[in-house]
């Protein structure tokens, strides 16, 4: 039965994080996204929302292109095209290279749309079981080991079930070893954005002795090839964020033996739909999955909640609390994590409502296209 698709409503918004976030890469201090809402004719609301930051340090997607795609390319093709299921939507797209942030953004609200016309929630629309997911937590780059040390002992009394911290050459193999000697029993990953090159191996290495749960993206962005060769000479087991932009990617990964896990993101795959058939094929071939986190607001944690949901989101993702990033967030209720858990909601959709009084706090302006 055919999506009748009415009206989309796009806005753009900027909203300060309570804490910078420090990586490898660099600071960063305001979250400017999208949030698209998609009006059928019987008055069903979707919302996606975009995820790439201003300037292109994680992927080349940046907010600018993110609004260049939508306004002239995925809004027009979803205007002048029919669909029936959300997975026509990244069909439609294929012709598009890449700026799989811009896609991702509008086929999530196609997805929110589609499970609220049947009246279910999205996790079940997706194949979600869990009725509750684990949590953990990524601290980023901190000013001192003692304000790290502190932040994670508060992440730990919030109950996150695994910390995630950044590091690079010079902040690594110490830092990690100071921070295990204080908690010798928690579950740590390190988060290196691909700081490192096989130069670095020896260094890497060391790694091995703190039982850490993974290493996450150790070399370039856009290699396979290196981690291969990383993977064979250390234990820790390697996890793929950066590389990964399809299901692709990951059987080329598996085959080469470039990781041990592989961290999702809807934004970074380009929708849900991409991100379930990782998800399918990482449940095949018994390889360990979680939900990686772009510092989100509401409506991109809904989301990741939704998604991990699936059976093979075997670890804890970074979808943290909603008061952990923003004073306030753009949903209600926000997304509450207790004891290192969220319940999965049972509403239909996203399972969350807007907070319209937020949302127009932080909305620079607006934009409407009809269908
Ligand atoms: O959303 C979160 O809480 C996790 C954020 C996070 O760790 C990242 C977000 C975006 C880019 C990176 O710095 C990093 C990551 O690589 O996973
Ligand atoms: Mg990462």
């Amino acid at each position: 039965m055919e999506l009748p698709l009415h009206k989309l409503v796009l806005r753009k918004l900027k909203m300060k994080l309570k804490n910078p976030f420090s990586t490898s890469y660099g600071t960063v201090q305001d979250k400017e996204f999208f949030l698209l809402e998609l009006i059928d004719r019987d008055g069903n609301r979707g919302y996606g929302e975009s995820v790439a930051f201003t300037t292109p340090w994680y992927t080349e997607e940046t907010v600018a292109t993110t609004f260049h795609m939508l306004e002239d390319i995925l809004i027009p093709t979803l205007q002048s095209n029919m669909v029936t299921h959300p997975d026509e939507v990244s069909e439609l797209f294929l012709p598009v290279k890449r700026n799989n942030m811009a896609k991702a953004a509008i086929e999530g609200a196609v997805w929110d749309l589609y499970a609220k016309r049947l009246d279910i929630p999205l996790a079940e629309a997706l194949g979600g079981e869990r009725k509750e997911i684990e949590v953990g937590i990524a601290i980023g780059i901190q000013p001192t080991m003692n304000q790290l040390l502190e932040k994670i002992q508060g992440a730990l009394d919030n109950g996150y079930k695994r910390i995630k911290l950044k590091i690079k050459p010079g902040l690594d193999v110490d830092l990690l070893s100071q921070v295990r000697s204080h908690f010798p029993a928690i579950s740590i990953m390190a988060d290196a954005n691909s700081a490192y090159t096989l130069g670095d191996i020896d260094r890497l290495k060391k790694l091995d002795d703190l039982n850490l749960l993974m290493i996450e993206q150790p070399l370039g962005h856009d290699d396979i090839i290196d981690h291969a060769k990383l993977q064979a000479a250390i234990q820790t087991p390697i996890c793929l964020d950066e590389s990964i932009h399809s299901v692709e990617d990951v059987r080329k990964a598996w085959e080469l033996g470039s990781c041990k896990v592989i961290n999702i993101k809807i934004g970074r795959v380009g929708g849900l739909t991409e991100a379930k058939r990782i998800h399918d094929f990482c449940y095949e071939h018994d390889i360990a999955v979680w939900c990686g986190g772009m510092l989100e607001a509401g409506v991109g944690r809904a989301h990741n909640i939704a998604l991990t949901s699936l059976p093979q989101f075997v670890l804890p993702g970074d979808t943290a609390g909603s008061s952990h990033y923003w004073e306030q967030d753009i949903i209600k209720p926000e997304v509450i994590v207790h004891d290192g858990i969220i319940k999965v909601p049972k509403k239909p959709g996203i399972g969350y409502d807007m907070n319209f009084e937020v949302i127009e706090k932080y909305t620079e302006w607006k934009k409407e296209y009809d269908f």
